[in-house]
C-alpha cells in the first residue's frame, strides 16, 4: 500500500482571519462589513475610524497575515510537508468565499482551518464557522462544490503559542529601568466581548461566569507568569483585563479595562507594569492604538512606566506549533492511535469538533466544521 502523505485527510490549509483596510477609501467600507447587524453605536465607528486614518487607512493585520503565510509556507517546504497554504479573510480582501472557490477549483477536497484567534468565544470561534457555512453556501449556489472543512482545535495552550510570550515578558521587563524591574506588575490583556457571550463561550457544561474566554484567559495568564517567576526569581503580582470594548455602554462587557486598571495600580503604588496582549495572535489596531497609543497615553499621564510585551506573530516557534497541530489532527483523522496531543497548563487540549451549543449566537445561524 502507499505511504499516505503525514497532512492525509488533508489536501490544504486555509488561514482564515479577520481582515483590514489598506487605505484610506477602505475604512468606512470595511467597518460596514465588520459591523453589519451586530449593533454598534454610530459614535464608536467614528471613534474607532480615527484609529485607522491615524495610519493613513491601513490596518497591520493584512501585512502580518501575509507574513504568517509566508512562515507557514517556508516551515512546511523546510519540513518536506506537502500541503499548500490559502489565506482568506472575514471582513476584507481576500475575502473568505473567494478564497473557498479558489481552493474548489485548484481541486482541494478536504482542508484544515486555522483561524487567528487562540480562544473560544462567539467572535473568535462560532462566528468564523458561520463565515464558512456562508461561503460554502455560495459555492453551492454558483454549481460548485466545495471542500469539505474542518477547523483546528484552539491553541491558546499549546507551547508554540505560550513560549513566544513568555519571552516576550522577559523581554518587556528588560526594557523596564532597573529599580522599578522587580515590582512591575503584569497585566495579561484581550479583547473585551459582553459578559453574556463570554459566559456561554466554549461547551455548554463550562458555561457561566466568564465562561471558557475567561478560563482560557486566566489559564494562559498563570502559566506565564509562572514561567517568568520562575526565570528571574521574582513573584510578581497579575491579573486579566481587557481592552477595546465596543457596542451599547448600557450593556455590559467584561471588566476592568487596561486604562483604569493602570490607574488603579498606579493608585496603589505600583512602580511600573507590563501590558501582554495574550488575547492577540499579532501587533493589529487592537494593539497599536489600543495599547501602544492609548494605554500608553494613560501611563505617560499617570508618570507610570509602562512596557508592551510582543504578541506570537510569525515566531518561528508558533508557526512550529501550527503545523504540530495539523499533524496532530491530521493523525487523529485517520484514526491514528495514541496521538499526543501537547497543551500546556490545567485545562487541556481543546476539542477538535465544537460540541453542540458552545458559543452561540443570538441569533442561530449555520455554522460549519462543528457539531451543530
Ligand atoms: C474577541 C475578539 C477578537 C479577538 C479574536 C480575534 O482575533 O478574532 C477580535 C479581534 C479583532 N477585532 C478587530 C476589529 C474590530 N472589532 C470590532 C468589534 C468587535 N470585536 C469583538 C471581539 C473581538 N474582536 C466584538 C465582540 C466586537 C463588537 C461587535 C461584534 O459583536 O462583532 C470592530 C468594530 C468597531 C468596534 O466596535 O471596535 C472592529 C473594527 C480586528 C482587526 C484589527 C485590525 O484592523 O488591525 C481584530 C483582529
Ligand atoms: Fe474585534
Amino acid at each position: 500500500m502507499p505511504e499516505l502523505p503525514p497532512a492525509a485527510p488533508y489536501d490544504a490549509l486555509l488561514l482564515l482571519s479577520f481582515g483590514g483596510p489598506e487605505g484610506p477609501d477602505d475604512v468606512v467600507p470595511f467597518l460596514e462589513n465588520v459591523t453589519k447587524g451586530r449593533g454598534i453605536p454610530r459614535e464608536r465607528l467614528e471613534e474607532v475610524g480615527q484609529h485607522y486614518f491615524l495610519y493613513g487607512g491601513v490596518s497591520p493585520i493584512n501585512a502580518q497575515n501575509r507574513e504568517l503565510l509566508a512562515a507557514l509556507r517556508k516551515d512546511f517546504a523546510d519540513t518536506g510537508l506537502d500541503l499548500p497554504v490559502y489565506w482568506g479573510n472575514r471582513n476584507w480582501a481576500p475575502y473568505l468565499t473567494d478564497t473557498l472557490r479558489e481552493m474548489a477549483q485548484d481541486g482541494r477536497k478536504r482542508i484544515l482551518t486555522l483561524v487567528t484567534s487562540a480562544y473560544a468565544s462567539y467572535s473568535g470561534c462560532r462566528q468564523y464557522r458561520e463565515n464558512l457555512a456562508d461561503a460554502i453556501e455560495t459555492l453551492r449556489a454558483e454549481g460548485i462544490e466545495p471542500p469539505r472543512v474542518d477547523k483546528l482545535r484552539h491553541y491558546f495552550n499549546h507551547p508554540g503559542f505560550v513560549e513566544p510570550m513568555v519571552e516576550g515578558v522577559l523581554t518587556a521587563l528588560q526594557e523596564l529601568p532597573e529599580s522599578v524591574r522587580d515590582g512591575a506588575r503584569i497585566a495579561f490583556t484581550t479583547h473585551s466581548i459582553p459578559t453574556s457571550a463570554a459566559d456561554t463561550s466554549g461547551p455548554v457544561e463550562g458555561h457561566g461566569d466568564g465562561g471558557a474566554y475567561v478560563a482560557q484567559h486566566l489559564d494562559v495568564a498563570r502559566i506565564i507568569a509562572g514561567r517568568v517567576r520562575e526565570a528571574t526569581g521574582v513573584d510578581r503580582p497579575w491579573e486579566l483585563v481587557y481592552q477595546s470594548r465596543s457596542g451599547a455602554p448600557h450593556i455590559p462587557w467584561l471588566e476592568p479595562d487596561i486604562c483604569d486598571h493602570l490607574e488603579d495600580v498606579h493608585g496603589a503604588g505600583a512602580p511600573a507594569v507590563v501590558m501582554a496582549p495574550i488575547g492577540f495572535v499579532s501587533d493589529h489596531m487592537e494593539v497599536v492604538y489600543d495599547l501602544d497609543t492609548e494605554a500608553k497615553a494613560k501611563a505617560e499621564e499617570l508618570g507610570l512606566p509602562v512596557v508592551r510585551s510582543a504578541t506570537v506573530g510569525a515566531d518561528p516557534r508558533f508557526v512550529a506549533g501550527l503545523r504540530e497541530l495539523v499533524l496532530e489532527r491530521a493523525e487523529a483523522e485517520r484514526g491514528v492511535p495514541g496521538a499526543e496531543r501537547c497543551a500546556l497548563g490545567a485545562l487541556g487540549p481543546s476539542h477538535d469538533l465544537c460540541p453542540a451549543g458552545c458559543c452561540p449566537a443570538r441569533t442561530p445561524k449555520p455554522a460549519a466544521a462543528g457539531t451543530d
